[in-house]
């Protein structure tokens, strides 16, 4: 299980071919699905066996040395934004609660895929970069979460400007991915569209059902976007990938302690 071939289902998404014609076409289609939904899924990207093998891994660490990640927060995982009065309903709190697992605590299938060069590779040209690095944060460059019964990861921008998860295990039932794309820009943050959301009063909210094996990209510092409370009592699994422009780029001690309870 240490090869991409073992790990990526590489004859429908040939990453370990780079600029070949199926290389490019896959490029193209993503960039198309970048443009038009702000997002792209490759539906079995993961073959069955690599994700039982990064379930069998990572559940036990979900059960011994997670961290609780439950706190309220706005959708800006920040106190104060300059500019915007205490009041405001863009700055409304909501609640988080999921099990996480950080970079440090993460092996075998996952990180080979997230260190492989390929990846990125392949993500900067979808993205039309012209090249993506991982990031030097040992715990924020590969995370994992775990829903159960009620979790849920409420309303956030992101950090990067793109986001790239792996759903793992599907729970039985809510865990959706809600988002609204390109809700403010990076030079207008778009306040009263955020308090309409926020109030659930925006008609381009957009939900996505996940399958187990299906890597999503999309715009995620631009994109607000939410997990809705599981129900079941299977967990919703997931890991998520940080790629930024920058190399060496790690979050500061605060977000570190806000995200995982530590610092490393
Ligand atoms: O669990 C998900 O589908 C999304 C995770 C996410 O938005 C995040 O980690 O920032
Ligand atoms: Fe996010």
């Amino acid at each position: 299980m240490d090869t991409m071939q073992d790990i990526i289902d590489l004859d429908r998404y040939p990453l370990d071919r780079p600029e070949s014609p199926e290389w490019q076409a896959l490029v193209a289609r993503a960039r198309a699905d970048l443009a038009r939904d702000g997002m792209f899924n490759f539906e079995g990207f993961l073959k069955p066996e690599a994700i039982g093998a990064a379930v069998s891994a990572l559940v036990p660490r979900f059960d011994g040395e997670s961290f609780t990640h439950a706190r309220k927060h706005n959708i800006y995982f920040r106190k104060e934004i300059p500019g915007l009065a205490p009041g405001h309903p863009a700055l409304r709190e909501f609640e988080t609660v999921n099990r996480t697992l950080c970079g440090d605590q993460i092996g075998g299938v996952v990180a080979a895929l997230y260190d492989w060069p390929g990846f990125a590779r392949f993500l900067a040209a979808a993205m039309e970069k012209p090249v993506l690095h991982t990031m030097d944060d040992p715990l924020a460059r590969v995370n994992a979460m775990a829903y159960g019964t009620g979790e849920a990861l409420n309303w956030h921008f992101d950090r990067s400007e793109f986001t790239t998860t792996l759903l793992l295990q599907a729970p039985e039932a809510g865990g959706e991915f809600e988002y609204r794309s390109d809700l403010r820009s990076d030079d207008d943050p778009n306040y009263e569209g955020v308090a309409r959301l926020l109030a659930d009063g925006d008609p381009d909210l957009k939900r996505l059902t996940l399958a187990p094996g299906t890597l999503n990209v999309f715009k995620g510092k631009n994109t607000a976007h939410r997990v809705t409370p599981v129900k079941g009592t299977r967990a919703r699994i997931i890991t998520v990938f940080s790629f930024y422009e920058r190399p060496g780029v790690r979050f500061t001690e605060e977000e570190q302690r806000g995200f995982y309870g530590r610092a490393a």
